[in-house]
């Protein structure tokens, strides 16, 4: 279904839990998370229910996040039930990969067909400090096991953040040269008015190219399948690609595609907006599935054209990415 700017929105972010094991800094307060409780989230039936229905309506991509998904209870369930929807071409999931290799076979045989893993540092240590209790090498393990059942596209998330982890972007490019790994460098976003984001933080994705640049020849016409807006490059010789996510410096929201769905049911027209349609409560009320289509139509006519991140958050903003579905 096309928006009121003439864009076409397909692309469905479903967050199945605010829940996370990881405290990334740059995303969820250490402390302070509160326990949405079973009756106050989508069960893994409604959210099915509520893909169908969107399916109706033109959505037919789905990529469930959070929060961390694989966290979810019986998330192979969910896939397998959304893999059943006809109109839904492309079931994809973002995660910390944690918990990825272990699922990981029973996530392929469900449906899932892509997987994004977010990894912002190489190193152990720093892994540690910016997640706050996460293991590097699990992830490893994860992105290695994805590669091993031929996942493909595999993709990596890296929010880049200056004198954090901006000192590895070449390390990160190389291991895009080296494996068949699609890097995607992301602006650091004021999401949630985390007081870890600071301004002076933002590498801008012009910076991060020319830093690569000095050391890499980047060329067009890398063709890496996905919905999202990141901008892909190949590297000469390289058997990855590399992307870039100018969230902020240069934003992409003229092709936006998406709308979300957060774990307490209500469907967010965009990232930044604050305007949310309660489709938990119109479950709870019986409504019929014309009336949810109705809510998602609403919620898509009603897009907002771009974001005003660069001018902050906003104190009336008042949920975290965890919370959103980033
Ligand atoms: N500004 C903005 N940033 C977004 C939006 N959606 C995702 N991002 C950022 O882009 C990053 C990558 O998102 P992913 O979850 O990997 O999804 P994707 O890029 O749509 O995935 P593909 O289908 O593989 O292209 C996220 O970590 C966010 O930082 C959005 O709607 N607006
Ligand atoms: C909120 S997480 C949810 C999925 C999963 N837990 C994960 O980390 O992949 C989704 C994505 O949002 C990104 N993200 C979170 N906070 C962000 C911020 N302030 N700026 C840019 N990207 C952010 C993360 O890097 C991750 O790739
Ligand atoms: S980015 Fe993902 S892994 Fe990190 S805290 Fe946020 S939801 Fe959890
Ligand atoms: S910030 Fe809003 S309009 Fe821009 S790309 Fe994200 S969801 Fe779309």
């Amino acid at each position: 279904m096309f928006d009121s700017y003439a864009r076409n929105i397909d692309y469905l972010r479903v967050s199945v839990t605010n829940r996370c094991n990881l405290r990334c800094k740059y995303c969820m307060p250490e402390e302070g998370i509160e326990d949405l409780g079973h009756d106050n989230i989508l069960s893994l039936e409604e959210i099915a229910h509520l893909v169908r229905v969107a399916a109706r309506i033109g959505i037919q991509k789905v990529r469930l996040t959070g929060g961390e998904p694989l966290v979810r209870r019986n998330i192979t369930k969910l896939i397998a039930d959304i893999a059943q929807i006809p109109k839904i071409n492309d079931i994809a999931i973002t995660t910390n990969g944690m918990l990825f290799a272990d699922m990981a076979e029973e996530l392929k045989a469900a449906g899932l067909t892509r997987v994004n893993f977010s990894l912002d540092s190489l190193d152990e240590d720093k892994f540690k400090y910016i997640t706050s209790r996460g293991n590097l090498s699990e992830v490893v393990r994860s992105i290695s096991k994805a590669l091993e059942l031929g996942m493909v596209p595999i993709k990596i998330n890296t929010v880049v953040m200056k004198g954090i982890n901006d000192d590895e972007i070449l390390d990160f490019v190389e291991l895009a040269q080296k494996m068949p790994l699609h890097i995607r460098f992301i602006e650091f976003m004021p999401v949630g008015d985390i007081p870890f984001y600071k301004a002076d933080r933002v590498v801008t994705v012009s910076e991060i190219r020319e830093r690569i640049e000095q050391k890499y020849e980047l060329y067009k016409g890398a063709n890496v399948q996905g919905n999202g807006p990141a901008k892909s490059y190949q590297i000469r010789g390289g058997m990855g690609s590399v992307g870039f996510i100018s969230a902020m410096s240069d934003h992409f929201c003229g092709e936006c595609n998406r709308i979300r769905m957060t774990a307490d049911g209500k469907l967010r027209s965009c990232l930044f907006g604050k305007q949310e349609f309660n489709v938990k409560l119109a479950l709870q009320n019986h409504a019929s599935d014309e009336i949810i289509a109705e809510l998602f139509s609403k919620a898509i006519r009603e897009k907002p054209n771009r974001h005003h991140m660069n001018e902050g958050w906003g104190a009336d903003n008042k949920r975290k990415m965890y919370q959103i579905g980033g």
